[in-house]
Formats: structure tokens, sequence, C-alpha cells
């Protein structure tokens, strides 16, 4: 964990395109206009939460209790389950007992199907072709995909002196779509474009979805990978289980030209595993896209001045 020197500085009221920030937007994916509502989050925040998402109550609590479980076992013991070990990419599911095993998996397929449901009416509420676009590449039996818990213990306030101690650094998540559940305890914070963090309110019976650097490339854009972070809890342990779907390491991932409309592509075109290799060796705070981004060619306005884009 971090101490941040300065108070962080959150906001519940902001500024985003002249417009006063009104919260996480909320799509319900049983209605019939989710699929504008989803094209329209995720070129404004990149962030939104869904209900309606059709992942069984069961699954959710068996996983929460199987975590709780898990992070009160002696660090020896978590050790053991190899949960801790130094490869980033270590899966859950290694050295657990076949029941625990049986409840992860229930999860993150239900999970990931969600995942392609929402990716699927994305590409109808852009109106592209096929409507698997995206999906297919979370589907693949070769998608590069992870799941993570995370266990960010209280940090009571009288022992940090009202600082605000993050407990996962300010990132964008890489790979094309993450799908985030936590407990009933806050923490997470999204980055706005006026540069104000706000506290997304914890909601356990809904998921938080955040575009990945994948997505904002193949949109060449239009979808923003959104800025995070984990500030701790001062009295209350928080519990999160993070579904990043990634495409296989081979795909090349660029901008779909379905998209571009006469645009110029903002990105070279990279490989997955290029990317991700490229993702690994990078700080958590870095502006990992910007090694990929194409430098544009100053453009000429109706005046005929040369601006710099
Ligand atoms: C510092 C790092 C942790 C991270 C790999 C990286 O080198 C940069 C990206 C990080 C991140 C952020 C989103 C996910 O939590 C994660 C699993 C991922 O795919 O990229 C983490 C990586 C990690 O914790 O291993
Ligand atoms: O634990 C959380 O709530 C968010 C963690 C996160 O952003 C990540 O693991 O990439
Ligand atoms: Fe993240």
């Amino acid at each position: 964990m971090v101490v941040l020197s300065k108070p962080a500085v959150i906001e519940h009221l902001s500024l985003v395109n002249n417009t006063i920030f009104h919260g996480v937007p909320l799509i319900d994916l049983s209605k019939p206009d989710s699929n504008s509502l989803l094209v329209k989050a995720c070129r404004e925040f990149g962030f939104f939460k869904v209900i309606n998402h059709g992942v069984p109550t069961e699954f959710i609590t068996k996983l929460e209790s199987l975590a709780i479980h898990f992070f009160s076992l002696p660090l020896s013991e978590k050790e053991k389950a190899g949960l801790t070990a130094p490869d980033p990419l270590a899966m859950a599911t290694r050295k657990l007992a076949p029941m625990e095993i049986c409840i992860v998996n229930g999860y993150v397929s239900s999970v990931k199907k969600m995942a392609c449901e929402i990716l699927e009416m994305l590409a109808e509420g852009l109106k592209i072709e096929p409507r698997n676009i995206f999906s297919k590449l979370v589907m693949d039996e070769e998608s590069d995909s992870i799941f993570r818990l995370n266990h960010y213990p209280p940090c009571p306030d009288d022992q940090f002196k009202g600082r605000n101690l993050i407990g996962f650094g300010e990132h964008t998540d890489p790979q094309i779509i993450s799908v985030l559940r936590s407990n009933n305890t806050s923490g997470l914070q999204v980055l706005l474009k006026d540069g104000n963090w706000i506290s997304v309110p914890p909601d356990q019976n809904s998921f938080f979805i955040n575009v990945g650097d994948s997505l904002q490339v193949m949109t060449n854009g239009m979808f923003k990978s959104v800025r995070h972070r984990v500030v701790a809890n001062t009295s209350k342990s928080r519990i999160s289980m993070i579904y990043f779907g990634g495409p296989p390491l081979c795909e090349k991932i660029a901008p779909l030209p379905s998209l571009m409309k006469g645009e110029d592509s903002l990105y070279r075109e990279f490989t997955w595993f290029e990317y991700k290799k490229s993702a690994y060796k990078s700080r958590l705070d870095e502006n990992r896209l910007g090694r990929f981004e194409k430098l544009q060619p100053p453009c000429v306005n109706k005046e005929r001045k040369i601006v710099l884009s």
C-alpha cells in the first residue's frame, strides 16, 4: 500500500462536457434502450453499472464466502494456495479444492457470458457487424482472460492521520472489458475528464463495467478506457472480484474500419501479446497506450491556418 502525501480531491459533482456529472451511469440490461445507453456510457465515461445482469445470486454469494474464508487464513496457508505467487497471472483456481474450483468456474463463466452480451449490445448500439465483432475475442477458446480476487483490509483513520491510503494505484485495465463486483465496502474511484476523482458508491448486487485499453483502440478512441483506483476504507474490509476479458494472444488489435468513417487511425496495429508484454513491463500508473499511438499530422482549419491537433 502507498500513502498519499496530500489528501486526494474527491468531488461528487463534477463538470463533464460542460454538464454536471450526476453519478455513475446505471444501465438496466433488460430494457429495450440499453444498447444506446451502453454506447453513451462507454463514450462519455468508459464506466457504468449494470442491473438485471442475469448472474445468479447463488454464484455471487458462494464466491464471496469462499473469498472471505480464503483471506482470513494465515499468510502461510494463503501462500500454499499459490495466490500470492510472484507470477502476476497466477490463477485463483490453483491448488483449490474441487468444490472451490466449481464455485470459481460457475461465477467466471456466468460473468463472462454477461460481458459478452454487453459487448454484443455495444456492437448493435454502434450499428456495426457482425454482432459478435467484440465478443468473439473474449469467447475464443484461446482468450487471454484473467480473474482476480482482491482484499483490502481496513486502514483505521487514527493510525494514518486522515491521509488517503491507496489500496490499488491509479491505472487503466489493458484488456477489452472488465467486470467488477465488490462487497458493500466503498473504495473504488474513477477519474473524470475534468481531472476530479469520484467515489463510486458500492453496490453488492450490481456489476461495474470498465472499458479496457483494447476496446478503446478498436473503437479508435471513441470508447474511453477509464482510469480508476482503490482507496482503503477506514473501518471495513473490501473484497472485490474482477473478470478481465481479453483477446487471444495472437489477436491483432487495431481500430475497426467500420468505425472510422474516413477518420485517421489513432493507433498502430499490434497483437495482444505485444501489448501485454509491454504493459506488464510498465508501471501501474503509466499511459500504456502512448507508445502505440500514431503521430497525428498537423491539420488545416477552415481559415487555412495550420493548427496542431
Ligand atoms: C504494474 C502492473 C500490474 C498489472 C501489470 C502491470 O505491469 C501494469 C498493468 C497492471 C494491471 C492492471 C489491471 C489488472 O489489475 C491487471 C491484472 C492487468 O492485467 O494489468 C494488473 C496487472 C497485475 O496486477 O499483475
Ligand atoms: O479491487 C477493486 O475494486 C479494483 C481493482 C482493479 O481495478 C484491478 O484489479 O484492476
Ligand atoms: Fe483495474
